[in-house]
């Protein structure tokens, strides 16, 4: 089985396939919607996708690919704890705080806004496809003295100095990752995890008083609890949104069957995502 996800090597994406699937055979792509395009062309069996971090909230362009480009249903979803470090290069790690810039992917940059305020203010910060895409950066030019925030796993494949530790702005950092297959891959056997979810995409009628609060009530009254709940432009003009919902249990054959029904009675457009065991795993 072949999992492509985004590279190279060490993202904290790896990480999370490496924990999930040993001893499957990776297959890195550049960016995450190459990953999933190259599912769909059947290069790989699975892609692995990052979708929400716990500082920084939904990888807007995971969730963007998902819904208006590609149709591949998520069969699980993986939850890892992040830690981000700063690295330079060995021959610079004297003086780390004169590097001239810092690269990382922009979702690791948000979650460690506050480290480079206090600690690197003035230095300019630039996003780049991935945080192991700028470890390797730093690797490659050490005359530049740039720093890369990336995880311990790209500081030894690189062979980068770690000169700052743990500097993500608040403790708890995790980042969900879906696993997306067309495949009927068992992934609750696979993980171990019988903790279920269900993902929809909803759009409203237009123009209908109240409809959020009617979509809501539909799942409330069948006590199916939410776990979130996301707008997304429908890239049709201003103001026009979808909602992405995810509730905590799995498609059943009654209830949450009757929440879609009920919806499409009002007018709402219902796509389910998909319905998957959600795994949380340790870093060791
Ligand atoms: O750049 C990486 O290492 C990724 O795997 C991407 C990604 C993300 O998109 O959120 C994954 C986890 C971290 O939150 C930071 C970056």
């Amino acid at each position: 089985m072949k999992v492509g996800f985004l590279g190279p090597k060490a993202t904290f994406t790896e990480l999370a396939v490496k924990k999930v699937f040993p001893g499957f055979e990776l297959e890195p792509y550049q960016t995450i919607p190459e990953s999933m395009d190259a599912l769909v062309d059947k290069e790989v069996d699975l892609a692995v996708v990052p979708v929400e971090n716990a500082l920084e909230g939904s990888v807007n362009i995971t969730l963007d690919y998902l819904t208006h480009v590609v149709q591949i249903p998520i069969v699980g979803e993986i939850t890892l704890p992040i830690k981000q470090h700063l690295m330079v290069h060995a021959k610079n790690q004297d003086d780390w705080q004169k590097v001239s810039a810092v690269y990382s992917h922009s979702h690791a940059i948000a979650q460690c806004h506050k480290f480079l305020h206090t600690h690197l203010k003035g230095v300019p910060v630039e996003s780049v496809s991935s945080t192991a895409a700028a470890a390797k950066m730093v690797m490659e030019q050490p005359e530049k003295k740039l720093a890369a925030i990336a995880n311990e796993l790209a500081a030894q494949e690189y062979g980068l100095a770690i000169v700052q530790k743990d500097i993500h702005d608040f403790d708890y950092n995790h980042t969900s990752f879906f696993v997306l297959s067309e495949m009927d891959l068992d992934f609750a056997s696979i993980s171990g995890s019988a903790h279920f979810k269900t993902t929809l995409m909803v759009t409203l009628p237009s123009d209908m008083a109240g409809a959020l609060h009617q979509v809501l009530s539909a799942f409330a009254w069948r006590k199916i609890n939410l776990s979130k709940i996301e707008s997304r432009p429908m890239k049709t003009g201003i103001g026009n949104y979808f909602f992405i919902i995810d509730l905590e249990m799995k498609l059943d054959e009654v209830l949450i069957p009757g929440a879609i029904a009920e919806l499409e009675a009002l007018g709402c457009g219902v796509r389910v995502l998909g319905s998957y065991p959600s795994t949380m795993v340790e870093l060791t």
